[in-house]
């Protein structure tokens, strides 16, 4: 797979403990590819953060082999390291420095010009406050803080793991446009999080997993698909489903309203009715959503026994939400 920034694959990682052996992470193959933001979406406990700690080195692959920019590591991890920032913990800034005090510190540290703490603080929009100490920081204002350290060293992979855990609606929002923003200039950017809508608004593409599986992969519209019922308001109901019907659509009624499945734009469904003397009191589009899709494929591997879905492709249309359970 050329291009891909991330691979695994076949990757595993289990904990023993007294209890016995857990798989937190089982034959994963996650395939990121250069540019923009990939989301790694799943619910809390699905082995996002041990699949991180251990492309970056921070933990032992049970199983499964991983590459960073086509190296596999952690083999070659030492040649890999400069271009990839993460944040994964909470990184320790001096509390009485200020913030750019802060990053020059780390700066020098790595010999980088101070030029690049003057840029990264624009990235995350923290110019204006980078002279306050870094204890009267917001926790967004600490996050974004902590995403600037990383890119002093210009990195090409940023790996946030689940960046905006714990902020307040504004921070969020700051950090979701700087994860953007990076993506646009460039910068690959693994984002992990259990929020479905972060990863709608945020990202590319994304991979989504649940019990260490890996249950989809594909860009986020292939994930989400178009709009693909509507709903419908019609007097006749029964005559206007024998009539849609009749036209090749798959109809559903329930409450006297009928949920109709349609690739196109509503003026099809318009014209059908409308042709057969049936005039619309309401159709409205039900879109689907990440949320539909997550928990059709997580129903599954809650139980244990999570399908393979698509591991690797686009989600198939089958996938798609249905507007018909709504
Ligand atoms: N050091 C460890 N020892 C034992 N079990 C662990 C360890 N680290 C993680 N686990 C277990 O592995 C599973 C995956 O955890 P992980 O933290 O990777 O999930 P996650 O998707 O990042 O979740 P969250 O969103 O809550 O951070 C969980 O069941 C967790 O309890």
């Amino acid at each position: 797979m050329d291009g891909m920034v991330i691979e695994t694959r076949g990757l595993q990682k289990s904990f023993t403990s007294r209890k016995g052996k857990r798989v937190a992470v089982r034959d994963l193959d996650l395939a990121v590819p250069a540019g923009g933001v990939h989301g790694f979406l799943g619910p809390n406990g699905s082995g996002k953060t041990t699949t991180i700690r251990m492309l970056l080195g921070l933990s032992r692959a049970s199983a499964g082999s991983m590459l960073l920019f086509g190296r596999e590591v952690p083999k070659h991890l030492p040649q890999v390291l400069p271009r990839i920032g993460a944040v994964v913990e909470s990184p320790k800034f001096a509390p009485t420095f200020t913030g750019r005090q802060n990053l020059l510190l780390l700066a020098r540290s790595i010999g980088a010009p101070d030029s690049a703490v003057d840029e990264a603080l624009e990235t995350v929009s923290l110019d204006g406050r980078d002279d306050d100490r870094f204890r009267s920081y917001s926790l967004g204002m600490k996050q974004r803080l902590a995403i600037a350290a990383t890119l002093i060293k210009k990195p090409d992979l940023l790996i946030l793991d689940e960046p905006t855990n714990g902020l307040d609606p504004a921070g969020i929002r700051e950090i979701r446009e700087t994860i953007r923003d990076l993506g646009a200039r460039g910068v690959t950017v693994l984002l992990s999080s259990h929020i479905l809508a972060e990863v709608q608004q945020v990202c590319d593409s994304a991979t989504i997993i649940g019990h260490g599986r890996m249950l989809a992969s594909g860009k986020v519209e292939d994930l989400i698909g178009t709009s693909s019922s509507y709903r419908v308001a019609v007097a006749e109901p029964d005559r206007a489903e024998a009539v849609l019907v009749d036209a090749g659509y798959v109809v559903e009624q329930r409450d006297r309203l009928l949920w109709v499945q349609s690739e196109e734009d509503s003026s099809a469904i318009t014209r059908v009715l409308a042709e057969a003397g049936l005039y619309l009191g309401e159709l409205v589009p039900q879109h689907a959503d990440l949320e539909s899709v997550f928990l059709q494929l997580t129903e599954d591997s809650t139980l244990g026994h999570g399908p393979d879905v698509g591991a690797g492709e686009a989600l198939p249309g089958s996938h798609r939400g249905d507007g018909g359970t709504r």
